[in-house]
């Protein structure tokens, strides 16, 4: 079996004694490409932080390489890339000046890669010049993308890297990201409300929720396996399903819904055997409403 290229074990934080990730276990193997999806404050942003070593946990341990994320060695640290949600520019330097200083840092330095992004995501060479704090969000946003690829990173973390991008930019990462960084087997951790965006590049889906993650498998199976269940409560709760049913039974009246992972033709079985149950198929956006509830 491969190795876990990051793992997580028993990670909890709590700010002012509210808790956010509550003994939270989880493994991302190389060339998985992830979608974090998660309500807002659920935690995405700080299980990131906690993944990269940017934020001290309070109990738990995460591993990189097999690798302490407190201990990482500089060839594990120069495999990283991270583009994260709140811009950490240095807001005083020009781009030039910025992905000079980074160059410095980084042993495989993708300069032709660099130059490319920049001419194709719109940075002339007044922009290039320009002190980045005076750049658009929009703008600003890119620029730590390109940073963030510069590297040819093995493992990319990104979180909602496409916020600040109007529908061009969004489409232009997008497909930078699929030809130029899954195509090359990076393992991708990518957070995002957008859920079209997810379903054209990720492979697998992780929902977070009350600090653990509470559902995670590739997105076409889970889609082509989830089903809503609605029917009379007397039935459902009959029903000897509740093993694989994901999610609170959900009453009103005598109809009960619920969410089921369930192989499909078990439930149509179940469908054709009582027409009173009505079984749905389920979005991206649906299960997400259902599991994130
Ligand atoms: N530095 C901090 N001090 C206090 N509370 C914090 C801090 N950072 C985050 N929180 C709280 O922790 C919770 C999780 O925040 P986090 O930013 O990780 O959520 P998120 O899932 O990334 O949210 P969003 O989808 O809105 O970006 C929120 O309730 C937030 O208010």
């Amino acid at each position: 079996m491969t190795a876990a290229i990051l793992h997580a074990k028993g990670i909890s934080t709590s700010f002012s004694g509210k808790c956010v990730l509550n003994g939270l276990d989880w493994e991302v193997k190389p060339g998985q490409v992830i979608g974090l999806l998660g309500r807002n404050g659920t935690g995405k942003s700080t299980l990131i932080e906690c993944l990269l070593g940017l934020r001290e946990t309070d109990a738990g341990k995460v591993t990189i390489n097999g690798e302490d994320v407190a201990l990482l060695s500089q060839d594990t640290r120069a495999s990283i890339g991270y583009v994260p949600q709140k811009s950490d520019l240095f807001e005083w330097l020009t781009p030039n000046q910025m992905l000079d200083y980074f160059k410095a840092l980084y042993p495989r330095w993708n300069g032709a890669k660099v130059e490319g992004l920049l001419e194709r995501w719109g940075f002339t060479p007044l922009m290039r010049s320009r002190a980045i704090g005076k750049l658009s969000g929009g703008e600003r946003q890119r620029l730590s993308i390109i940073r963030a690829l510069a590297h040819d990173p093995s493992l990319l973390v990104l979180d909602e890297p496409v916020s600040a991008l109007d529908p061009v930019g969004r489409r232009d990462f997008l497909r930078e990201l699929i030809d130029g960084v899954i195509e090359r087997d990076t393992t991708v951790i990518f957070s995002t409300h957008i859920l079209t965006d997810l379903e054209r590049v990720a492979l697998d889906v992780a929902f977070l929720k009350d600090g653990k993650i509470a559902l995670q498998g590739g997105l076409d199976a889970l889609l082509e396996n989830a089903r809503r269940v609605v029917g009379p409560t007397t039935l459902i709760d009959g029903l000897p399903l509740g093993g694989d049913a994901w999610g609170r039974r959900k009453r009103s009246g005598d109809t009960t819904t619920f969410i089921a992972l369930n192989d499909a033709d078990e439930l149509a079985a179940l469908a054709a055997r009582e027409p009173a149950v009505r079984i749905d198929s389920l979005s991206l956006e649906d299960l997400f409403v259902e599991v994130t509830r």
